[in-house]
């Protein structure tokens, strides 16, 4: 028998637990639908169109429910000679600045229309604006502009100025542009300057996070589809919703949470899936996802992780903040690297508390000792270690805390922990 064989028990179709997949319909969001669709009514109408601004938490069906609306806008559009729609999609997680955003517009354009691409530098802004207003107007009629993850464009925002008024300012003449922006960073939406909040955030739609019951209905078609028929327990999709809903409210959690039980149920060549293998996947996927936080940090970060590691390897926690930044700035001494203030490490800490990684407990002792705060690590020591010693630059610094920890016996049950 080989190593790898293909699974005839469990998945029927694992495509429907694919994070590329488009459902035939979108579930539970009936509300949203309804106002997306009124906001891009006037496209067939032939009526300016207003930009719309979509934010909401990850996973809450913002891209999936755009490309919906698309799909269907762009078909209803082809029924009407006279209404002249054309879509272009671009994912601004790696564009940081208008700049790269309009060479990204630029080179989807002439990508699908198999022209040369233009270099992703050396042209001022303006130029790069000019030939980006000058491909939308060999477009013509309505052109709508996703820009998927927008808030990667942080300040620097004059292409949600420009681009809106491209047409008031003479710089087109022949064509409509539409702003479709998508943001999962309330912050980003609050900190647009009033004149670019005023034009991109004409129509709003909201995507709250689903609750257990929406993300029920959501999972339910994909599960029925993915799964051979009887495999699956009752309570399941249940659970992974009831998990998802609990910590995000992310369908893309849900997704996960099911396709990840259905692999190990899978791996452990079992008849079908149980409540055991989903509880077994959301602990598979949450270490993974703190290990994926600390792998985040930035040096900064990992000099305060590292710092802490430190005492926790001496058994010193928890430990409060002014003797923890004495370590920090010896390990920055060390590794040659600046040190920030203690404020700033405070931040730092207040960072991986959210993300789960550390335990902050305040003191309050009256006008004595005033208001003080104490850390030790939320995750095995370990986890941490493992990071810190697979980061070229902290390798060195994770070894020693590994033997003082090794020396101390910490690493044993702490193992067994995890
Ligand atoms: N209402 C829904 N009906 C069916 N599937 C959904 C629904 N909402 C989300 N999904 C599915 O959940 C996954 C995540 O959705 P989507 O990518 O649209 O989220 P998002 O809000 O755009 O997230 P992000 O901000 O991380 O990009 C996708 O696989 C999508 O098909």
């Amino acid at each position: 028998m080989g190593m790898f064989q293909r699974d005839q028990q469990i998945f029927a179709d694992a495509a429907p637990l694919d994070d590329s997949y488009e459902p035939e319909d979108i579930r539970e969001r009936d509300d949203e639908l309804e106002k997306y669709q009124r906001a891009l009514q006037p496209v067939i109408d032939n009526r300016p169109t207003s930009n719309i601004f979509l934010y909401g938490k990850t996973g809450t069906g913002k891209t999936v429910a755009t490309k919906f609306m698309l799909s269907h806008l762009e078909a209803d559009a082809a029924t009407y000679d006279d209404v002249d729609l054309s879509t272009v999609w671009v994912s601004c997680e790696n564009l940081s600045s208008s700049y790269q955003v309009a060479v990204a517009l630029v080179n989807e354009i002439r990508e699908s229309q198999n022209k040369e691409k233009i270099s992703t530098t050396g042209y001022s802004q303006q130029r790069v604006f000019d030939i980006l207003y000058d491909e939308l107007d060999a477009l013509g009629g309505t052109v709508i502009l996703v820009l998927d993850e927008i808030d990667n464009i942080g300040h620097s925002d004059d292409i949600l100025y420009g681009l809106p008024r491209a047409r008031s300012n003479g710089y087109v003449d022949e064509v409509r542009p539409v702003i479709i922006g998508i943001s999962n960073d309330f912050k980003f939406r609050e900190n647009l300057s009033p004149k670019v909040k005023d034009t991109l955030a004409e129509k709003e739609i909201l995507f709250p996070p689903y609750d257990a019951n929406q993300l029920r209905s959501i999972l339910k078609p994909r599960a029925e589809k993915s799964f051979h028929d009887g495999v699956l327990a009752d309570e399941v999709v249940p659970l992974c919703s009831a998990f998802a809903a609990q910590d995000t409210g992310s369908a893309r959690q849900a997704i996960r949470l099911l396709r990840e039980a259905g692999e190990l149920a899978q791996a452990n060549d079992c008849e079908s899936v149980s409540e055991d293998e989903v509880r077994d996947a959301q602990e598979e996927l949450e270490k993974n996802q703190l290990y994926e936080g600390m792998q985040e940090l930035t040096t900064q970060g990992h000099a305060v992780l590292c710092a802490l590691a430190y005492h926790q390897s001496l058994e010193e926690v928890p430990i409060r903040s002014s003797d923890l930044y004495e370590r920090y700035t010896k390990i920055c001494e060390r590794l040659d690297a600046d040190s920030v203030s203690e404020r700033r490490v405070r931040d730092h800490l207040s960072d991986m508390n959210m993300l789960g990684l550390i335990s902050v407990y305040e003191h309050n002792e009256g006008l004595s000792a005033g208001r003080y705060h104490e850390y030790e690590l939320d995750v095995p020591l370990t986890a941490v270690l493992d990071v810190l010693l697979s980061t070229n630059r902290f390798k060195d610094l994770a070894d020693i805390i590994e033997s003082t920890a090794d020396d101390n016996n910490l690493l044993q049950s702490d193992l067994s922990d995890y």
